[in-house]
């Protein structure tokens, strides 16, 4: 099983990318942490939001492997601790299927994609900006493993 992170934009900051890989790198082999990045459409072709984030949603439906876990990083999704994040990472490695977390751009996801996962979980009730959720999820991810590993990286 792997984990996908499927987000939206490209061309990120060093920060970002630096900061996602620190983390990534950290990923046992049994449970890679890979980024699918997928085109943003431009904000400047007059567009509606819907439009934009409807032909967003097409590039994300493409971008995902068949059968995968469809999980949605939503300011309005379920809060999670980091002990809930570890155990639903193990129900997820129990289930086998690849697991893609999908992250939007600047306008969000479309209600068809929203509606179209198994869950729906959050960071932060704060609106992040999406480049940021990439480090920050997989810092999360990360932790949520050691947790199941007894790893001393987490704390409580
Ligand atoms: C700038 S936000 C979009 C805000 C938009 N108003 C909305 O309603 O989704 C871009 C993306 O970052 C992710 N995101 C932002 N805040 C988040 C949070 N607190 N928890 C999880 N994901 C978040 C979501 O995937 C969102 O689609």
């Amino acid at each position: 099983m792997k984990l996908l992170i499927v987000a939206v934009g490209t061309r990120m900051p060093a920060w970002v990318e630096s900061g996602f890989d620190e983390f990534a790198r950290r990923m046992p082999r049994e449970l890679p942490l890979q980024l699918v990045e997928v085109k943003a459409e431009p904000r400047t072709t007059g567009k509606t939001v819907d439009a934009m984030m409807a032909a967003e949603a097409a590039r994300i439906e493409a971008a995902l492997p068949p059968r995968c876990r469809r999980v949605i990083l939503d300011e309005r999704g379920s809060d999670l601790t980091t002990i809930a994040l570890a155990g639903r990472l193990e129900a997820w490695q129990a289930e086998g299927a690849d697991v893609a977390l999908i992250v939007g751009g600047p306008d969000g996801l479309s209600p068809a994609l929203k509606s179209s996962a198994h869950e729906r979980i959050r960071l932060s009730s704060l609106t992040l900006p999406h480049a940021l959720v990439r480090p920050l999820l997989a810092e999360a991810l990360y932790r949520a493993w050691t947790v199941l590993k007894n790893h001393p990286y987490h704390r409580e």
